[in-house]
């Protein structure tokens, strides 16, 4: 199927590029033909010039599908050619206009052509001629733009400058007056952005021919810094800072993708001493964060961030949010000096940090993540994009992923990817069973590297890639609710999880989880004590920030990808804006993969569900006998006695209600009735 679909694919760009070839010839008259004459002279006559850009059109549109346009949606993808087409038509217009609406010139195949000149004339009857051409012209350009896809781009660059222009005029005096920010301390544009301090890219000489070309991935947006306003809101903040009696200086900026940094330097306040004379005392960095709200009144900010102070400088840094955030692109990070220097597989592109430098961090040395934040903060971009990148750098063979997704659709789109084990698992009993899985191929994996002498993966592979042989995969094991598997199976989820963050290191076997609940009966003691590397996105609360971060600052997070990351190599936490991946860009690369793949392998832990299912027919019996015995029926109580999980309680409940052993659910929890009585009046039943 996929092999017809490309090669569709390829015929129809094949065709377009030569229908684009013919009509070129035929409007040049560069050859003559039974066919491609009439074509010719009909495009010249209808079009005019504007059978220039149909050819232009039809090559572009051939090009695009054979390089793999068409995975955009089909009704995108209209829009976007009946938007070139429009553009098209508008151009027409406009050049009959431009040339005076002049019907033999049109017929002459000159201008517009025909339907240029229609077109043209149509709108003439009423509008002034400096309107109408005014009108198709801007059609041409807006058409044009939203066909190229560029209409965005386009409309954000418009906007900037239209802010910049407007705020000129004010603040233009003062900012003679004070040069702030000594240079040392500004973001120097690199090179290859342009803008904001992206460092210039190396791409990776040595990257395996195996692996999808970064091409796949989009390049950075950026936005140009705005001077004047980060000047202004500077001067702001002293402002602000004096009118509560602490003298401060603004002595620098960083500007990241969503926040700007200021370098807030604390002054000298001057007191009475104790023998009268006037004392110098300098501000405490405390008296700054206390006026956190103020400051955000005055700047009329939505959150705002106090670092006081910066670790490891002497200023006290406020993050202020910019007007407008640039997305943090993939193939930036991936080709930055900084991800290139950490030589790993697992190499984690997470984001820019305010100063707008790459966040990256190496999974095999955290050696596992906890992802925690609110609804709608940014968790499943950050997963989709973990999993893009890990799935950018590795083969099939050096990696493979197990996805837990109990939502269902974040992360069902990876599904096909032949890194992924099995399928995407949404179902919390096979979920539970993956766990099982994990730590039975963490202890196979030990008795294999005991066997070889090996201390871990690394040196295990190392010596089977001597002995040419195999070696294993590293196993990234990714869940996106934890809070689910947590509150129907928690000393299962707990037992497991702990034991596969404190042993499966070595063995290669690495845990990412993330929960939108972070309260102590997901985030358990024992569960934070060993993820030592935590991401908090937007949390309500501080109480929440130190549930995931044991310290405050998540609370003013500003959502949509906003983070501060914990690396336990660094101590205290980074803030960043998180990578995040278009639809298309992910398409492309699981497309790319699934091209590649071999039919999907059943998951591995299919044999212990079914082992499971064997030994579901003796628990029946047992829980038979028990709630004969006791009387009694609730899902604690089977979960107890027969050393079960809930699920499997809870469906071993249901399996007795559909044989007539106990009644329906009674609600709040309470324990459900017993139709059959206990065993001696049944016997004395067949006696009597
Ligand atoms: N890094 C980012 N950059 C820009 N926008 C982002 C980023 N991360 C998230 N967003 C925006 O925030 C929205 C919500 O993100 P996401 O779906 O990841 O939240 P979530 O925390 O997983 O929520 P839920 O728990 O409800 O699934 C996204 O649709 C996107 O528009």
């Amino acid at each position: 199927m996929a092999y017809l679909d490309r090669f569709g694919r390829d015929a129809l760009g094949l065709g377009l590029l030569v229908l684009a070839a013919l009509s070129l010839i035929g409007m040049t008259s560069l050859s003559q033909g039974s066919l491609i004459t009439p074509w010719g002279l009909l495009l010249k006559r209808g079009l005019g010039l504007g059978g220039y850009g149909l050819v232009l059109f039809l090559a572009y549109l051939g090009g695009w599908v054979l390089r793999g346009g068409t995975a955009t949606a089909p009704v995108k993808l209209l829009k976007r050619i009946l938007a070139l087409e429009g553009a098209l038509f508008a151009w027409m217009t406009w050049l009959s206009i431009m040339e005076g609406l002049d019907l033999e010139r049109a017929e002459a195949g000159l201008d517009g052509g025909i339907i240029g000149w229609g077109l043209g004339t149509l709108t003439a009857r009423v509008l002034p001629v400096p309107l109408n051409a005014l009108l198709w012209f801007l059609l041409w350009i807006g058409l044009a733009l939203i066909g190229l896809g560029l209409w965005k781009r386009a409309t954000t660059a418009f906007k900037a400058w239209v802010e910049r222009e407007w705020q000129r005029p004010t603040q233009s005096t003062a900012l003679s007056e004070k040069p702030a920010f000594p240079p040392t301390e500004r973001v120097s544009p690199s090179p290859s952005s342009g803008a904001e301090g992206i460092p210039v890219a190396i791409v990776s000489a040595t990257r395996d021919p195996r692996l999808p070309p970064l091409s796949l991935l989009t390049q950075e947006e950026t936005n140009g810094i705005d001077e004047e306003r980060i000047l202004a809101v500077a001067r702001k903040i002293e402002q602000t800072l004096a009118e509560f009696g602490i003298p401060a200086q603004v002595v620098g900026y960083r500007r990241g993708p969503t926040v700007t940094q200021f370098a807030v330097e604390p002054g000298y306040i001057e007191r009475p001493g104790p023998d009268g004379q006037p004392m110098r005392q300098k501000v405490r960095v405390s008296q700054i964060s206390a006026l956190s709200r103020d400051l955000a009144l005055a700047l009329a900010a939505e959150r705002l961030r106090i670092e006081a102070p910066v670790p490891g400088r002497s200023y006290v840094g406020i993050e202020v949010p910019n007007t407008t955030t640039t997305p943090v692109r993939l193939r930036p990070i991936l080709e930055s000096e900084a991800f290139q220097r950490l030589r790993s597989p697992l190499a984690l592109a997470l984001g820019r940090d305010v100063s707008g430098q790459p966040v990256v961090a190496d999974l095999e040395r955290m050696p596992h993540l906890l992802i925690a934040g609110t609804t709608g903060s940014g968790k499943s971009v950050c997963l989709a994009s973990l999993i893009t990148c890990l799935v950018m750098n590795n083969t099939p063979e050096q990696l493979r992923l197990a996805i837990m997704d109990p939502k269902m659709v974040e992360l069902a789109r990876f599904d096909g990817l032949p890194h992924i084990l099995g399928r995407v698992e949404t179902e919390i009993e096979r979920m539970l069973a993956v766990l099982r899985w994990a730590l039975n191929e963490m202890d196979q994996r030990y008795r294999l590297f005991e066997a070889a002498r090996a201390r871990d993966l690394n040196a295990y592979n190392a010596k089977q890639t001597r002995k040419n042989q195999p070696g294993l995969p590293r196993i990234v094991i990714i869940i996106d609710e934890l809070a689910d598997l947590m509150m129907s199976a928690p000393d299962q989820t707990e037992h497991s999880l702990v034991r596969l963050a404190q042993l499966a290191r070595a063995t290669g076997i690495h845990l990412v989880i993330a929960t939108q609940r972070p309260s102590t009966d997901v985030l358990t003691g024992l569960i934070k004590a060993n993820f030592p590397a935590r991401i908090a996105f937007a949390v309500a609360s501080s109480v929440d920030s130190r549930v995931i971060l044991d310290a405050n600052g998540a609370e003013s997070l500003l959502g949509r990808g906003d983070m501060l990351f914990l690396n336990p190599e660094v101590g205290s936490p980074i803030r960043a804006q998180g990578v995040i991946l278009k639809d298309s860009e992910i398409n492309r690369v699981v497309a790319y993969w699934h091209r590649l793949a071999d039919e999907p392998e059943e998951a591995p832990w299919e044999a212990l569900l079914q082992e499971e299912e064997n030994e579901d027919d003796d628990l029946l019996e047992q829980a038979i006998a028990l709630v004969r015995r006791t009387q009694r029926a609730s899902a604690s109580l089977l979960q107890r006695r027969l050393r079960v999980g809930y699920p499997r309680a809870a469906r071993l409940l249901d399996e007795l209600e559909a044989m007539g052993i106990v009644g329906p659910a009674q609600g709040g929890g309470r324990e459900r009735e017993v139709l059959i009585p206990p065993e001696d009046e049944d016997q004395d039943a067949d006696t009597g």
